[in-house]
């Protein structure tokens, strides 16, 4: 008998996507699934709608007043917008890390215990284990484990991003969405977080803006090119970058526009 081949479910399904800031149309029908445990690199010219895609996946542009959103986007089959969505359990399952650091003004133990505590963990002991564990993922906790009652602002750049990142596993997202991560940081913490990258996508979901070329190469395996608003191109990010099927997407990598 023939072997069947194990059909995974997406863990996003976009469907149609539109997005509208008022009048202003921002993204055209955006179709896009991306597999389980993968990174996704998404890559375009400064204003075609990366960020704001991002942001639909856990309905972050609702913050923005005069949004209007229409098509489908599914994780794990369940669809986020429907009127029955608990956004706060969304947010938690759809981590998300920003462009510049933004530690809270607490301490290091106290930025990665803060979420876990608002769903509800008291207890010490666990609430040691979730921040030890979570600064061990974000590759830090060597570098911190003996200062934990100091401010997090006190950390180098770098620092503060990875602790970013570690407050962003502490609640056990499925999904971690990463805006330009290491866009304010030096190449060495920048090799650092693309390590951690790495390390990091056998347990999650990974979906990363970067205007960087060479780091969507380096650390993504399906690349997504956005223009104007559209998705021109998505592909396994090694065929994307050495034979792109659309001239657009050949004539941004090659640096002839964007
Ligand atoms: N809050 C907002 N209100 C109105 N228009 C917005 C808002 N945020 C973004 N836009 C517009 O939507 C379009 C897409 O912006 P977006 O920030 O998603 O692009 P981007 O590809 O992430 O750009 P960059 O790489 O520069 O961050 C742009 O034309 C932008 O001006």
């Amino acid at each position: 008998m023939a072997e069947q081949a194990v059909l995974t479910q997406p863990a996003i399904q976009v469907e149609n996507l539109d997005l509208f800031y008022g009048e202003k149309q921002a993204l055209y029908g955006v179709s896009m699934d991306v597999q389980e445990n993968t990174v996704t690199a998404l890559i375009g010219p400064s204003g075609c709608g990366k960020s704001t895609y991002l942001r639909t996946l856990n309905r972050m542009n609702e913050l923005i007043p005069g949004v209007g959103i229409q098509g489908s986007i599914r994780l794990y089959g369940q669809d986020i917008y429907d009127k029955n969505i608990d956004v706060e359990m969304l947010r938690k399952q759809v981590g998300m890390v920003f462009q510049a650091p933004n530690p809270f003004p607490k301490s290091i133990y106290d930025n990665i215990a803060y979420g876990p505590r608002i769903h509800g963990i008291k207890n010490k002991k666990t609430l040691d284990e979730i921040v030890e564990k979570s600064l061990r993922q974000a590759a830090l906790w060597d570098e911190v484990k003996d200062r934990l009652k100091d401010r997090a602002t006190g950390l180098s750049g770098g620092q503060q991003q990875r602790l970013c990142i570690a407050r962003a596993l502490a609640v056990e997202p499925e999904i971690v969405l990463m805006d330009e991560p290491t866009s304010a940081l030096d190449p060495i913490s920048t090799a650092k977080i693309e390590e951690l990258l790495q390390e990091l996508k056998g347990r999650y979901t990974i979906v990363i803006v970067t205007h960087n070329m060479q780091q969507a190469a380096r650390v993504s395996d399906k690349t997504a090119f956005f223009l104007n608003g559209e998705l021109i191109e998505y592909d396994d990010t090694e065929s994307l970058f050495s034979n792109p099927g659309n001239k657009k997407t050949e004539d941004y990598i090659t640096g002839r526009f964007g």
